[in-house]
């Protein structure tokens, strides 16, 4: 087993801009190698020397030259042309100073079904090769005409049997077509192990071809086991570099800096997951144990402070400090805790005039706020430190992708601290029956393209794992959907994207300017009487709704007439756990409260309500303040 981590590399198809956006990009993300995608050079104004110089300048290799198509197995006289070929592209290779080819495998239906000829003629490409100090790699692509599984491309590699010919392994073609590396080590010499290309993508029902091209994903932002791909990688020996090979829509479209910085952090992800007795290189500190959100930050004016208040103060919170020197207030329910920041020259007013009253920062309860820090810094997250006032705590905090702030909170009494330390608290009411117990979920709206990229970052920096993506229907459009947790169940995250601009989740972000909390759900241990004792503006749900639920569920007469009386939203988990859930008018079309009941253990987020909840909020208008 490696006693480091191996080099990380990223290919330029991963990248947009040009090849020298793409290189500048990968190094500055903290790649140690490239691979050059032979349309990324070909469409370059300018010498392979040149790149070769730039790459050299940046400090980053070239790891690889690719792809090299439909050359084994060809009748005459395309086997002689793809000789010549292969000598053309050997000269830049020498030109771009790197020394290995990937040849993928021939998707031509004219290529022979012959495993001998396939062999001989890599063996002459290798030895072609191999005079010039170069090196050929063989990879199976899933959709190749006669060679789509590694076992098969390392057949040919071995009855070749050269020197300069390898195998070259790529994780997204072995487990999209349900393949595994078993038996790999024992097999496959790691010295024979020319590259290995890692891609993960989601479980999608279309041909390999389409979903190879258009939803690869970096580790960690799909379903497919990477982890399990790499370690049998390294169990056969193999110490070349691990190199991120990603098609994907989004990706191309995407600031190649910040996708760059996002294969990275996946690739360190990957070495955490990996490490282990015997593996030794563990270079993260380990996930914070989550404890829930100790509190969420709102920006807000005064106007709109005033607003917001009173939409809380009909759910029940009460105001219950005042900050010792800030335009910031804490309102308080059960062990909710909302602050509420209206603050000039703060992080939060910064938030505000970008994107007017919204989240602008969640604190999360973590067991380490320091080693939580450690490893948020370790995956190439940014920090933060607010401006303290006198005699104020300081709380780190990481910067999320979407601009806001995650503070990472002690639990216990050193958290609780943090209101004493900095608040004027009032002198608590007694809470009225029913009251809120704790933050259940917080959910995201996304812009397009945000998603594997919020996926990746709570998956890495705080052990949130996903479920798999959902379709939710909007009156005005789909919404996907893909909520994480911690395992614990302690902080809970649904994710949101739409393309429909006029979707609930469309509507929000364009509000926003951006991507935000778009709600967030208090739990109650019983919420019928927690919405009858309430004054909250609620969402009204359709009677039809009703006569389904009875027809779905055979609920009691009473249950159900509880249910339409607080226009409560009700579903039920193979198990028998029960969700009870309803929700607020929007703020300002901006975000809304929900509140839930959790019965026997039911984990889910009653995504089955979502089509009606999203209707009715299409048919609905904002709260709007008595005053
Ligand atoms: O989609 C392709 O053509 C292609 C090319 C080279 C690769 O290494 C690969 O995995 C796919
Ligand atoms: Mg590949």
């Amino acid at each position: 087993m490696p006693e480091a981590p191996l080099p990380k590399s990223i290919a330029t198809v991963c990248l947009s801009g040009s090849l020298p956006d793409k290189l500048e990009a990968a190094a500055n993300a903290g790649f140690q190698g490239v691979e050059i995608f032979e349309q990324d050079l070909l469409t370059h104004d300018g010498p392979p020397e040149g790149i070769r110089a730039m790459a050299a300048d940046l400090g980053i290799g070239i790891t690889i030259f690719q792809p090299f198509r439909d050359f084994e197995a060809m009748p005459e006289p395309q086997r002689r042309r793809n000789m010549d070929r292969a000598e053309r592209k050997f000269d830049v290779m020498q030109a771009l100073g790197t020394d290995l080819v990937l040849v993928c495998s021939n998707v031509q239906p004219s290529a022979m079904d012959d495993t001998a000829r396939a062999a001989a003629d890599l063996r002459e490409m290798a030895e072609r090769a191999a005079a010039r100090g170069l090196r050929v790699g063989y990879e199976a692509l899933s959709w190749g005409r006669h060679v789509n599984r590694w076992r098969q491309a390392w057949d040919i590699v071995r009855q070749a049997d050269h020197p300069a010919l390898g195998l070259i392994l790529d994780s997204f073609h072995t487990l999209a077509l349900g393949d595994t590396l078993d038996g790999l080590a024992g097999m496959v010499p790691g010295e024979k192990i020319a590259f290995v290309q890692l891609a993960d993508g989601p479980r999608l029902s279309m041909d390999v071809l389409s979903w190879s091209r258009h939803y690869r994903n970096f580790p960690g932002q799909g379903e497919l086991d990477l982890a399990g791909f790499t370690r049998e990688v390294l169990a056969a020996g193999y110490r070349g570099p691990l190199s991120l090979e990603v098609f994907n829509d989004e990706f191309r479209a995407a600031p190649a800096r910040r996708i760059a910085r996002d294969g990275h952090r996946s690739l360190i992800w990957l070495d955490s997951v990996l490490a282990g007795p015997s593996i030794p290189a563990a270079p993260l500190p380990p996930a914070p144990v989550l404890d829930g959100v100790e509190f969420l930050e709102f920006a807000v004016d005064e106007a709109r402070g005033r607003d917001l208040s009173d939409f809380l103060a009909t759910l029940g919170f009460r105001k219950a400090g005042q900050h010792r020197s800030k335009a910031v207030e804490l309102w308080r329910q059960g062990g909710v805790n909302l602050v509420l920041n209206a603050e000039p020259d703060s992080a939060a007013a910064g938030h505000f005039e970008l994107h007017g009253a919204s989240v602008c920062a969640t604190a999360l309860r973590v067991d380490d706020a320091t080693r939580a820090l450690a490893r948020a810094e370790a995956l190439l997250c940014s920090s933060w430190r607010e401006r303290l006032g006198e005699g104020e705590r300081p709380i780190p905090a990481v910067r999320a992708p979407d601009g806001t702030l995650i503070y990472l909170v002690e639990r216990g009494d050193q958290g609780r601290s943090i209101w004493e330390s900095d608040f004027h608290l009032l002198p608590g009411a007694a809470e009225a029956p029913a009251a809120l117990e704790r933050v259940d979920h917080v959910a995201h709206a996304l812009t397009g393209g945000q998603m594997d990229g919020f996926v990746l970052f709570h998956r890495s920096v705080f052990g949130l794992e996903p479920n798999p993506p959902m379709d939710l229907p909007d009156p005005q459009g789909l919404v996907r959907s893909r909520a994480m947790a911690d395992p614990a169940g302690r902080v809970r995250m649904p994710l949101n994207v739409s393309e429909g601009r006029q979707t609930a989740t469309g509507r929000f972000v364009s509000a926003m300017a951006g991507a935000g909390v778009h709600h967030i759900a208090f739990s109650t241990p019983d919420i019928a009487s927690f919405v009858a004792g309430r004054a909250a503006p609620m969402l009204t749900i359709p009677d039809n709704y009703y006569e389904d639920l009875a027809a779905r569920f055979g609920l009691e007469d009473a249950a159900l007439a509880e249910l339409e009386r607080g226009h409560l939203l009700y579903d039920r988990d193979s198990g028998g756990g029960e969700f009870l859930h309803a929700f607020t008018l929007s703020f300002e079309d901006r975000f809304f409260f929900e509140v839930v009941e959790r019965r026997g253990g039911y984990a889910e987020y009653g995504a089955a309500n979502a089509g009606v909840r999203m209707a009715a909020q299409a048919r609905s208008r904002p709260w709007s303040p008595a005053r």
